[in-house]
């Protein structure tokens, strides 16, 4: 096996430079590319705040799939596994109800204390960490609103969650070196015809407003905020919307997070790219696989996650692009999800690292639109995959689809011993 990846490399690697793509650049380039491995993944966004409460927020995880994670050491092995079959860097982006505590700590009284452990294994793993304040699934989001509620007590309680989390956020980008993207998504919405559709949305600034007014260092701590269009049980109106976080970001000089799974079904998030970063610092991805809604399958190495890619590495937007996940399948191996998912990702930036993109560039400058779409489907099939086995090699994990093997071991060994 390993003597015909070689073969294979050493033909691709000649097929590329005869289009001028230098192929050794391009891995070089997409080992500087971390993906940010989203935990929740691991256990259906259950948490280990309150096991046995729902998930609520408008999102679900659907599927009983056994074998989830019940506490941070069982996710902890699961994310190692995980991590053991992908290749290339890695980040892991934690939700606040993932902290590990004694007895029972209030949602806004979270502090750095209560995430060491996944600082130190961070650590051990080299990996940078990301963070999200969670408002959902908690007692005092239950109507629907947090940071937008009317009652002015429960508005604070999230606002301190939210400032709280910021000061988690800091901590590990200070102790791990690289900044950590803590992004804010709240499910406020409403089921029906709205009527006061402005203070909500009043409400919402002014308490974004009170949770960013702390000033943190930018080298280790971003903040991010993410829109979306509708959530079961807040079909009608959402408070969070595109515009709102648009116009938030631009004015705020935050960071917008595009979740691929958040606008109408038609809208890609490939397109705003190039519009969005003309006026934000930096955009977060929630790359992600909407069917027929937000439902969050496992992202695929389809036309939209390739398309998210090649308009990163065209823009060159390296610095100012994090690449971040987003989906929840409980009905198949949630290991093998993350693998299926962040693989994908990252095929996807290699296969764009992998275009002739000057010849393409100076084509359409050219007004060769026939050149340009001729080169565009012939370049599809040139050998990346051969490239991507190489890459697989290099960074000691199973290439093409032997990871499945590790993943069945683990399953019989470790998750069927789980209880659920
Ligand atoms: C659990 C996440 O924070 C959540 O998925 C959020 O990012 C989202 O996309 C909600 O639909
Ligand atoms: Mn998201």
């Amino acid at each position: 096996m390993s003597q015909s990846i070689e073969q294979a490399w050493l033909l691709a690697k000649q097929r590329f430079a005869d289009i001028n793509v230098n192929v050794e650049g391009a891995l070089e380039l997409l080992d500087t590319l971390p993906v940010s491995m989203h935990c929740w993944q691991g256990d259906d966004v259950a948490g280990f705040e309150n096991t046995g409460g729902s998930l609520t927020g408008g999102i679900q995880a659907t599927g009983n799939y056994p074998g989830k994670a019940h506490n941070a050491q069982e996710l902890r092995a699961d994310l190692e596994q995980a991590f053991s079959l992908i290749p290339g860097p890695k980040r892991l982006n934690l939700h606040a109800i993932y902290l590990e505590a004694d007895g029972k700590v209030e949602r806004n009284e979270i502090e750095p204390q209560h995430f060491a452990r996944w600082v130190s294994w961070a650590r051990e793993q080299r990996l940078g960490l990301d963070f999200n304040p969670t408002c959902f699934s908690h007692p005092l989001s239950a109507d629907g609103f947090t940071l937008s509620h009317a009652d002015d007590g429960i508005r604070q309680f999230w606002i301190e969650h939210c400032q709280a989390s910021r000061r988690v956020s800091a901590y590990f980008g200070r102790e791990l070196g690289t900044p950590s993207v803590m992004n804010i998504w709240i499910p406020d919405g409403m089921k029906d015809l709205t009527i006061d559709r402005l203070a909500p949305r009043q409400r919402l600034l002014e308490a974004l407003d009170a949770v960013m007014a702390e000033k943190l260092d930018r080298n280790h701590h971003i903040d991010a905020v993410e829109s979306k269009l509708f959530g079961i049980g807040a079909e009608s109106y959402t408070v969070g919307s595109s515009e709102f976080y648009l116009g938030y970001a631009t004015s705020r000089g935050t960071a917008l997070c595009l979740d691929a799974g958040h606008f109408h079904p038609t809208e890609v998030i490939s397109d705003k790219i190039s519009s969005a970063i003309l006026f934000v610092p930096r955009l977060l991805l929630h790359v992600s696989r909407p069917v027929r809604w937000d439902s969050d399958h496992v992202v695929l190495l389809d036309d939209e996650t390739q398309a998210i890619a090649t308009e990163i590495v065209r823009q060159k937007l390296f610095n100012r692009v994090h690449i971040g996940l987003d989906f929840f399948d409980a009905s198949i191996n949630r290991i093998a999800a993350w693998v299926i998912g962040t693989r994908n990702m990252k095929k996807a930036l290699l296969r764009a690292l992998l275009e002739p993109t000057e010849q393409l560039r100076q084509l359409e400058q050219h007004g060769d639109y026939t050149a340009r779409l001729a080169l565009l489907e012939e370049q599809k099939s040139l050998p990346w995959q051969a490239v991507w086995d190489k890459y697989c090699q290099l960074h000691n994990v199973p290439v093409g689809g032997d990871w499945l093997q590790a993943v069945r071991e683990y399953e019989t060994s470790i998750l069927k011993t789980r209880k659920g």
